[in-house]
């Protein structure tokens, strides 16, 4: 039976009847239709043969890389899209769209050649080499996304504007308390104006400004969600503290009023009523405090439990001025500690803890998490990775009924975790700071190629020997002639591996080097005070003078030996990279040229802290990617975000 579109249209009532009928197929075969079918029908099945032969990849791409999970983010300013209902309508094809095309769309590209790229692997290779030489588009070895440069001038200059506005902590609405605490608590602050970090976070945290970045604003629910992504160093902990605890503050302060308005209303309701209070009133019980579950008003998450001491130490330095109480708490406790740390009897406001400890003592204590109303996940793209994701996600569900901000922060936004937040925060306020994934240019890269002479690959000499040349100046500090004090050197060295840093230790102390390694099974308290040398909380020691130093070397085990005195090394893996606040290390040395673009921001993210300068050295050795790190340097040198 004829389809009746094709009764009205002659080739296919011709077409058709050719195939109800035999005896009509000579006559179809005249027409200049069955030619042209004919031609489309070996023009098609050449081309499939032909990339058959050049072995082409199957329909549907199964041989397309994976991307990488480690890819810093180039949209982090943006807001989540909007939701699908308010999409735009996609624009339907017009009748002649095809007619005067300027490109060739419609023709799908060949093996080994992309829709604008090359039609082979080496045609590729000499055309990056060509646009690397002309200057025009930089080679991005990484394969890391542009971040910052995706990020409008517009929207840069109006990040600054907001924050050349805010040249002071008292231009912000802090309660008095709050602003003191800032001033006296940490008197060691080389200048007291709020940083890019805490000029764009604090005011938004206060709600002074509108969140205007949502898409969404109708569709709100739940407690209010903000990203703080702001580069290494620029101050975010206290960015998110300070409005914590003058939220805290404030609903203590409204808990208090509201408690002193119901006791006079009762009395004067039992006036009234011509009671007499003393006789009849019947005291409300006390709430058994020792035993009544901790109940904090503010959580913070933090990756490491040498995090919650750092966290805890700007807490605890803050409450000597503005009172509240902080609870940290880490693995490293004792259970007694984290005990009476947590079920204190005067109570507490704020816990930090990392989130597998906290979420295991919320299993057994569900209340604990009941009056939370501030939570902040510092280090957020470790604590949205795979290990911590399960307990971060377990928390924040368990506060959510009471929680009225959730505040994120980091220093590197990695794209899994971009699109992870946008779908399940899509109002999140995104607070970016113009320099998110850059390292700034007070920090000086330099390069040693450890294959040249004199090293001739042997990256441990390299290594030992940079380090004898940085601390030089303060080797050659002799108390005994009076010269002026060398403040100690502190050296960062970082390895990819924890394995290394105990065999790269043990070699630089043999070149009588003072090297300590530091990774996560490090015993406890040698990890406390080791870390405490590199972060400045050590007391310091007066030198000793003259012969009495002598003397006290001359003790010590292998002092025939050469030795670098007033030089500290700390060789370290992650752990040492990812939010310890090291201010007093100048030199950062790359023994292993990083994996990933978000570990050359962290670990050179260790010096040139809050303003100050800073040196990192790569050791380029047999093996190692020598364009990666010459990318990273140009890409510091002209002042950009990594990419
Ligand atoms: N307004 C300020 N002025 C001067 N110094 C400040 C100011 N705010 C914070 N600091 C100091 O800056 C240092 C770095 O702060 P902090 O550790 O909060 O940085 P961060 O942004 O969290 O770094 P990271 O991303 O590496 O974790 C601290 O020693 C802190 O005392």
């Amino acid at each position: 039976m004829l389809r009746p579109f094709a009764r009205s249209c002659p080739f296919c009532e011709v077409r058709s009847q050719a195939r109800l009928s035999p005896s009509f197929r000579p006559q179809f075969q005249q027409t200049r239709l069955y030619a042209q079918i004919q031609r489309d029908r070996a023009a098609r099945y050449a081309a499939t043969a032909s990339s058959r032969l050049r072995g082409g990849p199957p329909r549907g791409g199964r041989d397309k890389p994976r991307p990488s999970r480690m890819v810093l983010s180039d949209s982090v300013a943006r807001p989540a899209r909007p939701a699908s209902d308010e999409r735009p309508v996609r624009k339907k094809r017009e009748p002649f769209s095809y007619l005067n095309r300027t490109k060739t769309n419609s023709i799908p590209p060949q093996r080994g050649e992309t829709r604008r790229g090359p039609s082979n692997a080496s045609e590729g290779r000499r055309r990056e080499r060509d646009t690397r030489r002309s200057g025009e588009e930089p080679f991005h070895a990484l394969k890391m996304q542009k971040t910052l440069h995706e990020i409008p001038y517009g929207n840069r200059s109006a990040i600054k504007k907001k924050i050349e506005e805010i040249d002071s902590f008292q231009a912000l609405p802090l309660m008095e308390s709050v602003q003191s605490a800032i001033k006296d608590a940490l008197p060691d602050l080389e200048y007291r104006h709020p940083t890019p970090a805490q000029a764009v976070a604090i005011p938004a945290l206060l709600g002074m400004t509108k969140s205007g970045r949502t898409r969404n604003p109708t569709k709100k629910s739940g407690p209010e969600s903000f990203l703080l992504a702001a580069e290494t160093g620029s101050g975010k902990t206290l960015a998110y503290l300070l409005p914590v605890i003058d939220a805290i503050k404030r609903e203590e302060m409204r808990d208090k009023e509201e408690e002193a308005r119901k006791e006079a209303a009762d009395t004067a309701a039992a006036k009234e009523n011509g009671q007499r209070d003393d006789i009849f009133s019947v005291e409300s019980p006390e709430l058994n405090k020792a035993v009544d579950p901790a109940r904090p008003r503010a959580v913070i998450l933090v990756p490491s439990a040498e995090l919650v001491a750092q966290v805890g130490a700007v807490a605890k330095s803050l409450s000597h001025t503005v009172k509240f109480r902080a609870a940290p708490i880490s693995a490293k406790n004792t259970a007694t500690v984290i005990r009476n740390r947590l079920f204190n009897e005067h109570g507490v406001d704020i816990v930090i803890s990392t989130p597998p400890l906290l979420a295991s003592i919320a299993e057994s204590n569900p209340n604990i998490l009941a009056r939370v109303t501030h939570l902040i996940a510092d280090e957020a793209d470790s604590l949205f990775d795979r290990s911590f994701k399960p307990s971060t996600m377990e928390i924040i569900d368990r506060a959510t009924p009471s929680l009225k901000k959730l505040v994120l922060c980091s220093a590197t936004i990695p794209k899994y975790l971009d699109k992870y937040l946008a779908d399940k925060f899509p109002d999140m306020n995104r607070l970016v700071t113009p320099n998110l994934h850059a390292i700034p240019r007070r920090v000086q890269l330099g390069v040693i190629d450890v294959n040249k002479d004199p090293y001739r690959g042997n990256k441990l000499l390299a290594c030992a020997d940079t380090i004898w040349q940085i601390g030089k100046a303060a080797a050659e500090y002799d108390p005994a002639e009076g010269k002026e004090a060398v403040p100690t050197k502190r050296i960062l060295v970082f390895v990819n591996e924890r394995e290394d840093t105990e065999e790269v230790a043990q070699y630089l102390v043999k070149k009588g080097i003072d090297a300590i390694a530091f990774h996560r099974d490090t015993e406890p308290s040698r990890q406390a005070k080791t870390l405490a040398s590199f972060t400045g909380t050590e007391k310091v020691r007066e030198p000793k003078q003259g012969e009495e130093a002598k003397k006290e070397e001359a003790g010590k085990p292998g002092s025939n030996k050469r030795s670098l005195p007033n030089t500290k090394v700390m060789v370290t893996t992650d752990l040492g990279s990812r939010g310890i606040d090291t201010v007093s290390v100048r030199h950062v040395i790359l023994y292993d040229v990083p994996h990933t673009t978000i570990d050359f921001i962290h670990r050179l993210g260790r010096t040139g802290r809050m303003g100050r300068r800073g040196r990192g050295v790569v050791l380029v050795g047999p093996g190692d990617r020598a364009d990666v790190v010459k990318e990273v340097r140009d890409a510091m040198f002209r002042g950009e975000a990594l990419i």
